[in-house]
């Protein structure tokens, strides 16, 4: 198989419907946050004191709460930083971009050992989502690796290792800065939900997707579509696209398109953010569409507690009248559990929420 026929198990279903159609209204963009790539939350800054552009080290520093609370004038200089701190990030993102595509692109018995693997393998090369569940239903090829505490990854294409380990290393220094970050902003302090989450033995995936062009899109019946919609089993993703659009997010029961901003990530909240904060946080359902041209790439860094780690609300979180929204999960069973059944939009957390008892032995410990 060429690098123009990469692997997927969905090649008829563009001749079995109709051509897409254009769209009716023109796609919105989503002001998600979207955060150029070396933001980092500043120290705790007392009333008064500026916003400091770098920390002692020289790492630029961009303090998310003026992103979110500061005024226009404030904002407008945190978002000036974030753009000089992306510049050398750049060159990761489309280093790690390029050796997935070379991956995707290798003759399939290059990739055969990984193409059997179980969801909890470390390392696992497919199509769809999970196509012994989902059958051919997704235009995707993807290939997960496992990041951390240890890296697992294909031997081939040769850069790739390198190129992971470094890639995986920066994005986990930045995804557990936002969990700092996003901690002070529940009004918990700074190391609250790294320690509730045993996050010094944190564990982390890397994701590369590929979704090769498809000329009957989610706007037909019966279209194809990249992947369904879903919230992440994680506490945060970051995730970069290849400048085609496909990647949407649903707000207030609309889905809205997460335009790619060259040299960005998008902050997605994942399912154990919404348990750790006691709902306070959503998990965010996105979904990824085909285009009928081009095809369409992202790279995705997930950060989640120790796998081990039973996850629970802050109890500070769970004040009465509203108590404690969720049971307590184990991280291993839960991703497991999302892992290994349909994508079913939030239905794994809906699985141990405290409101439906709809809980089972297998997947709640409290
Ligand atoms: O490709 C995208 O934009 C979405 C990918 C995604 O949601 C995932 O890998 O979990
Ligand atoms: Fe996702």
């Amino acid at each position: 198989m060429s690098s123009t026929e990469p692997l997927y198990n969905v090649q008829r279903v563009d001749q079995q419907i109709k051509p897409r159609q254009p769209p009716a209204r023109p796609p919105q963009i989503f002001p998600l946050l979207c955060l150029h790539c070396t933001i980092m939350a500043s120290p705790p800054r007392s009333p008064g004191q500026p916003n400091r552009p770098c920390s002692e080290d020289g790492i630029p520093v961009v303090d998310l709460a003026v992103l979110v609370n500061g005024d226009a004038r404030e904002r407008s200089q945190a978002v000036r930083h974030l753009g000089r701190a992306c510049q050398d990030w750049g060159f990761f993102m489309s280093a790690m971009m390029d050796a997935c595509k070379e991956l995707f692109g290798l003759p399939p018995e290059q990739k055969a050992e990984f193409m059997d693997a179980g969801p909890m393998d470390p390392v696992r090369v497919g199509t769809g989502f999970n196509s012994a569940v989902d059958g051919a239903r997704y235009w995707r090829d993807y290939v997960k690796m496992f990041a951390h505490p240890e890296l697992h990854c294909p031997a081939k294409p040769d850069g790739l290792r390198g190129v992971a380990a470094e890639y995986a290393a920066r994005t986990r220094g930045l995804l557990l800065e936002l969990t700092a970050a996003i901690s002070e902003s529940l009004g918990l302090p700074a190391g609250r939900i790294a320690e509730r989450l045993d996050l010094g033995s944190c564990f982390q995936i890397l994701v590369g997707n590929h979704y090769p062009p498809c000329a009957a899109g989610p706007d037909d019946d019966d279209g194809a579509v990249g992947l369904p919609a879903h919230s992440d089993h994680g506490l945060l993703t970051l995730l970069f696209q290849n400048g085609v659009d496909g990647l949407q997010v649903k707000h207030d029961g609309r889905w809205l398109l997460a335009k790619p901003i060259p040299g960005s990530f998008f902050v997605i909240a994942g399912d154990q953010l919404e348990i750790v904060s006691n709902g306070r946080y959503k998990g965010v359902l996105h979904r990824a569409l085909v285009d009928r041209a081009q095809a369409r790439m992202s790279c995705v860094s997930l950060l989640g507690p120790c796998l081990d780690a039973v996850v629970k609300p802050v109890p500070e979180l769970a004040v009465p009248p509203l108590g404690l929204e969720f049971r307590g999960v184990k991280y291993r069973d839960y991703m497991e559990h999302q892992q290994s059944n349909k994508l079913n939009e939030k239905g794994a957390l809906d699985l141990v929420r405290v409101q439906r008892h709809i809980l089972t032995d297998t997947l709640c410990s409290s």
